[in-house]
């Protein structure tokens, strides 16, 4: 397993750009990371002082071990190459670029950034969420090395979709199944949408649960309230954890007295079980490693 794959990223919160003090702020919550936004939380007028702010604020080495990335405006913008430009110089962990539609977008995006000097550590984000990002989220997922994570953009996908925001999600499940196959098969972290409403605790819980049942890696958010109960749901539970340990240590003992079928708590378990056991330890490990 990569270390891509296994760096924890239940919680990922974004925060406009040109807000000083929730940067300030972001310097002590316990996000996974944080995306310093110049896309949609910032008014066109606010974009050049915001794009100071936010790269500043990244080249600062002032979060910790929260990871650090920069949503640029979207390819086509007015802004995005000055976005780009910046994000190169600041170095950040990863540039986020919205509206990705196509790999050839996404390998322009990798010559900008090589093109304005950025560090190799410096990933592509690429947020998907339009339908034609859905019906080509596979090549849009193994285009580029660089590419580390895939972005759900359920807000812009709803509303080029023109469906409702229900409990559920029922309009969006295709596009979210997309997604999370085309990231998989390219061995490519995958985050879950935001949820809007910021004072409903039990439907963003439900949320979480559903984002981590589908197979999401963790979910973006929009405030601060939302860090502590998405880490929650986010990491292995303690009974995770001790059953993927039975496993690991039934199947060594198996293999060790030459047996070739085990069952733990009833159930046959094959190498299969194995590997996702240790990928839950592995994950319960990184995450125990956090404040
Ligand atoms: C939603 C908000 C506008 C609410 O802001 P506010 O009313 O200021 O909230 P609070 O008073 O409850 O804030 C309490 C303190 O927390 C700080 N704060 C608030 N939000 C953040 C944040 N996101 N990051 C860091 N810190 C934050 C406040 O400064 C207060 O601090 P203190 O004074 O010390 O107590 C606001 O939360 C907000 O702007 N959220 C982010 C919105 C955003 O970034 N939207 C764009 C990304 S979502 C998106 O684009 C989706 C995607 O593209 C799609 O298509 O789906
Ligand atoms: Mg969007």
């Amino acid at each position: 397993m990569s270390d891509a794959i296994l760096r924890p990223r239940r919680s990922v919160l974004y925060m406009p750009g040109a807000n000083e003090r929730a940067l300030e702020k972001a310097k002590s919550l316990p996000a996974d990371a944080l995306i310093l936004d110049l896309e949609d939380a910032v008014a066109p007028d606010a974009k050049a002082e915001a794009r100071k702010r936010v790269a500043a604020a990244a080249a600062s080495g002032e979060y910790g071990f929260r990871e650090v990335t920069i949503r640029v405006n979207a390819p086509g913008t007015a802004w995005h190459d000055d976005d780009l430009r910046a994000a190169a110089e600041a170095g950040p962990d990863a540039v986020v670029v919205p509206k990705v539609e196509s790999a050839d977008t996404v390998r322009a995006v990798e010559r900008a950034l090589e093109a304005a000097g950025a560090p190799d550590r410096t990933a592509i984000w690429a947020m998907v969420e339009t339908p034609r990002a859905m019906l080509d989220a596979r090549a849009v997922a193994a285009a580029s090395e660089r590419l580390t994570v895939l972005v759900m953009g359920t807000n812009d996908l709803a509303k080029e979709l023109h469906a409702e925001h229900v409990p559920g999600r029922a309009p969006l499940l295709t596009g979210l199944s997309l997604a999370l196959l085309a990231a998989r098969e390219s061995g490519k972290v995958i985050l879950d949408g935001v949820y809007n409403d910021v004072k409903d605790a039990e439907g963003f819980e439900a949320e979480c649960v559903q984002g981590r049942q589908f197979g999401f890696d963790g979910k973006t958010l929009i405030h601060p309230s939302q860090v502590a109960p998405c880490n929650r749901v986010f990491a292995p539970s303690s009974e995770q954890v001790a059953r993927a340990q039975r496993i690991i240590d039934a199947f060594e003992e198996a293999t060790r007295e030459g047996r070739g079928v085990v069952t733990v708590d009833g159930r046959l378990i094959e190498n299969l079980h194995v590997e996702e056991a240790r990928r839950i330890l592995a994950l319960a490990e990184a995450v125990a490693g956090r404040a």
